[in-house]
């Protein structure tokens, strides 16, 4: 089973789907730590991140070994455990001009798809990203795009950051989603997606929620098979 979470920054995706897999005993994928790792090793290189022949080589050259443990993420690019090193400011400041770069896409995708495959055996997998429904894994039994107002967004961002200025925490969600909407559509639900609205929901009833449509889903897909 592949149970696909889309939506923007903030609303949520990274902790749900971790909370949906450990639930469900299925595996989980942040996709997002893929584009992270790839910007990470960028600027260790001192890569001129505009140079997107450049990048997309880095890309391909990457040793990325990424956790699929949802109780245990870690995240190792070339030997180096980078799983703090690729949250920080730094990182997330210029990770879309990386996560705009279609080369680097393209191997991105194909690398997730591999570990999509390779969870099948164990029962499943929940990946999280902005085109996992749409591109990554079309095919997912469930579908959710998982949305917050912006307000309530900036809000969590803000809990989660610290001290951050309003400036920051706007260029962190609003700018950083205008710029990953020029590849990807994460603000419409896509063809057969459910849309959860969390900006009233607290992160167990969103886990619940999800969780409750996954058996569903399963349950359907077994009845259909006879
Ligand atoms: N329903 C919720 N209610 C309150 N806080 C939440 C809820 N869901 C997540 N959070 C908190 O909001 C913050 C952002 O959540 P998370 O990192 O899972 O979002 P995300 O969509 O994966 O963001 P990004 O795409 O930017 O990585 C975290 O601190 C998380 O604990
Ligand atoms: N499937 C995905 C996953 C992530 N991105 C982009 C969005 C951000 O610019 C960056 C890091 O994602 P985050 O860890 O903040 O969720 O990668 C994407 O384009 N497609």
């Amino acid at each position: 089973m592949i149970i696909a979470v889309d939506g923007p920054s903030g609303s949520g995706k990274s902790s749900t789907a971790r909370g949906v897999a450990s639930r469900l005993g299925l595996r989980y994928l942040d996709t997002g730590a893929t584009y992270r790792a790839v910007t990470w090793s960028a600027v260790d290189r001192g890569l001129d991140l505009d140079d997107t022949a450049a990048v997309a080589q880095r890309a391909r050259e990457l040793e990325l070994e990424i956790s699929t443990d949802p109780e245990r993420q870690f995240v190792i690019a070339d030997g180096t455990d980078v799983t703090a090193a690729i949250r920080e400011p730094r990182i997330s400041e210029v990770v879309s001009k990386i996560a705009t770069n279609l080369d680097v896409r393209k191997e991105l995708i194909r690398r997730q798809r591999a570990v999509i495959d390779a969870a099948q055996p164990s029962g499943g997998i929940v990946v999280e990203g902005r085109d996992i429904a749409t591109v990554v894994a079309t095919d997912a039994e469930l579908k959710v795009l998982l949305t917050a107002d912006q307000e309530a967004r900036m809000a969590r961002r803000g809990a989660e950051l610290g001290s951050v200025t309003a400036e920051q925490l706007r260029d962190q969600i609003v700018r950083r989603d205008a710029d990953d909407a020029t590849v990807s559509e994460f603000q419409v639900a896509s063809d057969g997606a459910v849309t959860v609205d969390s900006t009233y929901m607290t992160l167990d009833e969103v886990v619940e929620v999800i969780s409750r449509l996954a058996l569903e889903s399963v349950a359907q897909g077994r009845s259909y098979d006879g």
